[in-house]
């Protein structure tokens, strides 16, 4: 049966990684880049001694938090397009428990990761091992069963022969358009050092075609009949735009046949914000340009797209009576979505076929866009030029803080900073190309209404978990993509609180990041979105037993990692930090306060939350009515 190498599983494993290609549009890369590491005892004699004897060309990071170099992988992985990935290892017990949080991320995001979980002893002779959890139940039972609902592909490796079939079937996901997310293998942690003959054809070099899906015939006559039928469609420009590398196809699309784009948090930037007809973001945290756009449209042809409830208003955002649905989406499943029409293909594909057959047909929304587009340009100029008042100040958030709590922020903060000012002076000062990163908090709203990505694929949100602590770690992620280019992380002290450990890994390995801080002092968004719906202002503001709002010296902390620091509490103080910033070679941090309630505010959207029912306050018993309202409107499905 061939040549035979004996080799631990672990060396097995590291060799076969080196030996992964992908092959895209003709484009033949590696897609195994490297492996981030937190060893302990479960992974340190194994995996670790078989990277120091041989990595191959894996590029080896010693990460800080299992949670945090997992958000690097999985932003690494959305930059290359999903066509190059790190692995992840992990010691057992606590270190994969770790990892659950990203592996969700993950998955939500349908990201490719490779997450090597060390697991207890196959044997058990030493059972149970230090972090071995003890059921009752069942000794088969190990912390890494919970990774299982948040992975893509599983696995436990408790023989050394059993890794090759399991990666082989991990690899086949990975490099799957359709069910790309996190794979999980498990190996116990002796077995990751116990030898095997393995078949030297096992570790021949092997490459992953990922082909472009067509559309059939009979799904482009039919989207050809609905878009002819159609007098105002409208294109949800999703994620899977930006993996289809479907950018020049859309926007040719888009501009022939007259149809305006609007986008969701993951497809921004997928056709960059000054394309014409490029409306903005859609949804609750979308453009008002968007979402009046998506009222008029009697059908929307979502590519790529989820339709999450962010994106459909929480299916309000339509007029459902009369809209159709057209849904261009490599997922069956997602092409389902709203009862839409499926053409179960290729982005790019089906763009470029569908446009050879759409030759002569205009839609009516003519000049509605460039009106709209205008509008909304208004609007944003002014939430750029918002000053704080000591009197009769009306921030975009209204009737929440009054006057005298507003400026006790801004006395307790030293600023009068607005967010929306700070955010536009950002997105006017730093490069063109540079590519900014966020996930949770009130940002990702403001972003995805405020900012003017004018290169493509400078945009990177993770809204499909909104994942606290995505933001920083994810950026040395982007960075080890984009060597080249200025990469923000747009993040609010709430998200920096949670974690932010990979800051010490970008200074540590010299890929400089650059962290803009925006401090409200509190889980901002939730306390408007608890306000809101009739609560008072309850555990979100971040105040001490005896009431003082907190200011906490954050530039203190990450000058302290090494970070090069910023404090800038007004537009001017701000510009010139990030002009200072962009000349640094090492990391930076820039914290500023800003004060609450300075966020955006939803334009013609709702959120469906869960609002109680029964309570003794009357402003919450008129919230719960509203919903109750608004559902009378919304599709129900
Ligand atoms: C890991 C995680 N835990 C909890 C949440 C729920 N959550 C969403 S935003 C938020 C507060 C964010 O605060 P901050 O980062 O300061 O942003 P701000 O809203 O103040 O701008 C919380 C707790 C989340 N998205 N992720
Ligand atoms: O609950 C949430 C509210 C959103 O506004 C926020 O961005 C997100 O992080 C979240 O979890
Ligand atoms: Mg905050």
């Amino acid at each position: 049966m061939g040549k035979k190498l004996r080799l631990t599983t672990a060396q097995a494993l590291v060799k076969f990684l080196n030996q992964q290609y992908i092959h895209v549009d003709g484009r033949e890369t590696p897609f195994v880049e490297g492996i981030f590491t937190v060893f302990g005892h479960g992974n340190v004699l194994g995996i670790g001694q078989a990277l120091e004897q041989d990595a191959g060309h894996l590029k080896v990071f010693q990460g800080k938090n299992e949670q945090g170099m997992a958000h690097a992988a999985i932003a690494y992985a959305k930059e290359k397009l999903r066509q190059k990935i790190f692995a992840v290892s992990t010691s057992s017990g606590p270190g994969s428990a770790n990892l659950v949080t990203a592996a969700a991320t993950a998955l939500a995001n349908n990201l490719p990761v490779l997450f090597l979980a060390a697991d207890t002893f196959a044997t058990r002779q030493p059972d149970p091992v230090l972090q071995q959890l003890e059921q009752e139940y069942s000794i088969a039972v190990t912390t890494n069963d919970a990774l299982l609902p948040v992975s893509r592909y599983w696995d436990r490796v408790t023989r050394p022969e059993q890794l090759m079939s399991s990666l082989l079937r991990g690899f086949e996901v990975l490099t799957d358009p359709v069910k790309s997310g996190p794979v999980t293998i498990c190996i116990s942690q002796d077995v990751e050092g116990e030898a095997f003959d393995f078949a030297e054809s096992f570790f021949q070099k092997r490459v992953h075609y990922v082909d472009r899906l067509q559309p059939s015939e009979r799904e482009l006559e039919a989207a050809e009949r609905l878009i002819r039928s159609s007098r105002k469609p409208l294109i949800l420009v999703g994620g899977g735009v930006k993996y289809s590398e479907a950018r020049e196809e859309l926007s040719a699309f888009s501009k022939e046949f007259g149809i305006p784009l609007v986008e969701t948090q993951a497809g921004k930037s997928a056709v960059e914000s000054t394309f014409a007809n490029n409306l903005g973001g859609m949804g609750i945290t979308g453009t008002l340009a968007a979402n009046k756009a998506a009222k008029m449209a009697d059908l929307v042809i979502g590519i790529g797209t989820r339709y999450t409830d962010f994106a459909t208003s929480s299916k309000t955002a339509f007029d459902f009576e009369n809209t159709k649905f057209l849904n261009i989406n490599v997922s069956r499943m997602q092409a389902y979505k709203l009862d839409g029409l499926q053409v179960v293909a290729d982005a790019k594909v089906a763009l470029s076929k569908l446009h050879d057959r759409l030759r002569g047909y205009i839609s009516e929304f003519g000049p509605i866009i460039p009106e709209l587009k205008t509008e909304w340009n208004t609007e944003r100029e002014r939430l750029g030029r918002i000053e704080f008042k000591r009197s009769g100040f009306a921030p975009e958030i209204k009737g929440h803080f009054t006057q005298e709590t507003m400026n006790e922020y801004a006395d307790a903060l030293g600023t009068e900073m607005a967010q929306t000012t700070a955010l536009i002076a950002i997105n006017d000062s730093i490069d063109k190309d540079s590519i900014i990163v966020s996930s949770a908090g009130s940002l990702p709203g403001d972003l995805q209404r405020l900012w003017t990505a004018e290169v493509a694929n400078t945009y990177h949100l993770e809204y499909g978990y909104s994942c606290m602590g995505y933001e920083i770690c994810g950026a040395l992620g982007i960075k080890l993509a984009h060597p080249d280019r200025e990469v923000y992380s747009i993040v609010g002290d709430g998200s920096f609180l949670m974690l932010h450990s990979e800051l010490i890994t970008a200074i540590q390995y010299d890929h400089k990041i650059n962290i803009l801080l925006f401090d409200n002092s509190g889980f901002g968004c939730i306390n408007n979105l608890q306000m809101d719906h009739g609560s008072g202002s309850y555990h979100c503001e971040f105040r001490t037993k005896d009431n003082r709002i907190m200011n906490i010296d954050y530039a203190k902390i990450a000058e302290a990692y090494g970070a090069k620091v910023y404090r800038a509490n007004t537009a001017q103080e701000l510009k010139t930090a990030l002009e200072d910033a962009k000349k640094q070679t090492t990391s930076t941090l820039i914290d500023m306060k800003v004060l609450p309630k300075t966020m955006t505010d939803g334009y013609d959207s709702w959120w469906h939350v869960g609002v109680a029912e029964v309570s003794d306050k009357e402003s919450i018993q008129r919230a719960y009515q509203r919903k109750v309202e608004m559902l009378k409107k919304s599709k129900p499905y």
